[in-house]
């Protein structure tokens, strides 16, 4: 049966595969080129009427889909003008072959150039941008920015790196942005996200079967199928013991991460508490169950399955040695905040439970200081060190598997910066892993419920809100 890909990010590596793969199927380049053109003219003549529209395009394909850009929407009436980077002579393949499809005059680049567009395409460059942006090309898209006027980015907004979302000297901000076949990782990553605007994803005859042979190891997730939904014959146990160890001095953490972890399922949540935090935590929520026997004891149920170690936990030694002896037990684990922070410098070992590391970029630098690169490289090269799922956070949070998968989460919104909102989190990844999901499910779900409950609650989210939205996340879930 044919899987379904369509939530597959492709590399640059993999799309120049992928078109290669077609061309050798029989579909010529031109062709792509022409569909992929076609799908940009439509997005805007949908969305605008005729204006004066000036194209930007630079010396590669990308600029061969400009110039096809530029044909279909004369041929509808448009005044349109050209600025080619470079020679028009020098052009090669499919953009020369549209070049000269192209009966006008086109002017060099310019800031000048662009001073009477009402709409500018960027055509500059796409999935062939290797090095900074700079001069000339670098002060006509300074001046397309500044003209204030609508900006439809082809494949990527010049400057912004496919894989890395990253920046390369300077980029242009677009409000929407046409790729082909499938997303690339750097639309996802930041600031790349941003500066894509909306990102549209254009069916340019590249085939499934294509997409599957080159196996993207990443994706943008859409895991809502994974939900465990609860079972007509089952019970509590059914659905899952988790337990946390309670911080002493924060125990709101504690607290939000358990509300969080009984709302999307799991049928018994623990508080470990020791000394005063105790009474606390027994004189809260009346759902949760509160011990103040030794871990060790509260562990030997095997029923107890999942533990999340590190909100509000504090750090020190005996801490510290706490969370060395439950990477030696066979239960799954969630690490988080301060658990993590004790763990720099860790020697990590296969565990025979799942492991999942949460941190954020701080917490992330403390545990793994040699590894760099894109956001992406670094969760996964964290993941195949520590033989753990990796959920790097952050407004574009990446969740890395040891064999090499990763998935970008796309769902939240600003207000998900605030106290608690990482215990919530955790919480929910531990309800859905004590479950029966394991730590990648569980935290590509997490995230991605975590953030639909901000876009739920909207302006003046707070992290209490969090566990009292997943229920109406949860609904929409249902088919
Ligand atoms: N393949 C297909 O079938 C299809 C491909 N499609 C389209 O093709 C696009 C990829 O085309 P591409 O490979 O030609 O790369 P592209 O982005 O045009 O740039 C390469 C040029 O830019 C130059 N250059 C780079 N960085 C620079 C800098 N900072 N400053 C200055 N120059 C710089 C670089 O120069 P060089 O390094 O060679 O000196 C080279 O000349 C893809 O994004 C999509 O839009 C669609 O039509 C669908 C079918
Ligand atoms: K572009």
């Amino acid at each position: 049966m044919a899987k379904n890909t369509k939530n597959h990010l492709l590399s640059v590596a993999q799309m120049y595969e992928a078109d290669q793969r077609t061309i050798e199927s029989g579909i010529s380049g031109i062709r792509l080129m022409e569909a992929a053109g076609s799908a940009i003219a439509r997005e805007i003549t949908t969305r605008w009427s005729p204006r004066k529209t000036v194209i930007l395009c630079g010396p590669g394909n990308n600029g061969g889909d400009g110039f096809v850009v530029a044909r279909l929407l004369h041929n509808k009436g448009w005044y349109v003008r050209i600025l080619l980077l470079g020679e028009r002579d020098n052009l090669k393949g499919d953009a020369k072959t549209n070049a000269d499809r192209w009966p006008f005059e086109t002017q060099p680049f310019s800031p000048d150039g662009i001073k009477d567009a009402d709409l500018i395409v960027d055509a500059v460059f796409g999935a062939g941008l290797v090095r900074d942006v700079d001069g000339i090309v670098a002060l006509t898209l300074k001046a397309a920015q500044q003209q204030n006027v609508p900006i439809i980015a082809v494949d990527m907004p010049s400057g912004v790196d496919g894989d890395s979302g990253q920046i390369l000297g300077m980029a242009i901000q677009a409000d929407i942005t046409v790729t082909f076949c499938r997303a690339k990782t750097g639309h996802y990553l930041l600031p790349g996200r941003t500066l894509c605007g909306d990102v549209i994803v254009a069916d340019i005859g590249i085939q499934d079967p294509i997409i599957e042979q080159i196996a993207p190891e990443n994706t943008k997730n859409a895991p809502a199928h994974l939900f465990p939904w609860p079972k007509t014959e089952g019970h509590k146990f059914d659905r899952g013991h988790g337990v946390i160890v309670g911080g002493q001095q924060m125990t709101g953490a504690t607290r939000l991460a358990a509300l969080c972890a009984r709302r999307v399922g799991a049928g018994l949540i623990t508080i470990a508490a020791r000394g005063t935090a105790y009474m606390v935590y027994r004189t809260c929520e009346p759902g949760n169950l509160v011990s103040n026997d030794n871990l060790n004891e509260i562990l030997a149920d095997p029923r107890k399955n999942t533990v999340l170690i590190g909100p509000g936990l504090g750090i020190g030694e005996g801490r510290k040695a706490l969370v060395k002896d439950l990477l030696n037990t066979d239960k799954n684990l969630i690490l988080d905040a301060d658990a993590l922070t004790m763990l720099a410098g860790h020697n990590w070992q296969n565990r025979a439970g799942e492991t999942l590391l949460t941190p954020h970029e701080g917490e992330f630098k403390r545990l793994f200081p040699d590894i760099t690169g894109s956001k992406l490289e670094r969760a996964r090269q964290a993941a195949h060190q520590s033989k753990a799922t990796v959920l790097l956070k952050g407004p574009d949070t990446v969740i890395a598997a040891p064999d090499g998968r990763c998935t970008i989460n796309t769902t939240g919104t600003p207000w998900l910066a605030t106290a608690g909102s990482g215990d919530s989190l955790a919480g929910i990844c531990l309800g859905l892993i004590c479950q029966g999901l394991n730590s990648y499910d569980g935290a590509c779900l997490g995230t991605w419920l975590h953030g639909k409950c901000a876009e739920t609650g909207g302006v003046g989210l707070i992290s209490e809100d969090i566990s009292t939205l997943l229920p109406e996340v949860l609904k929409t879930l249902q088919k």
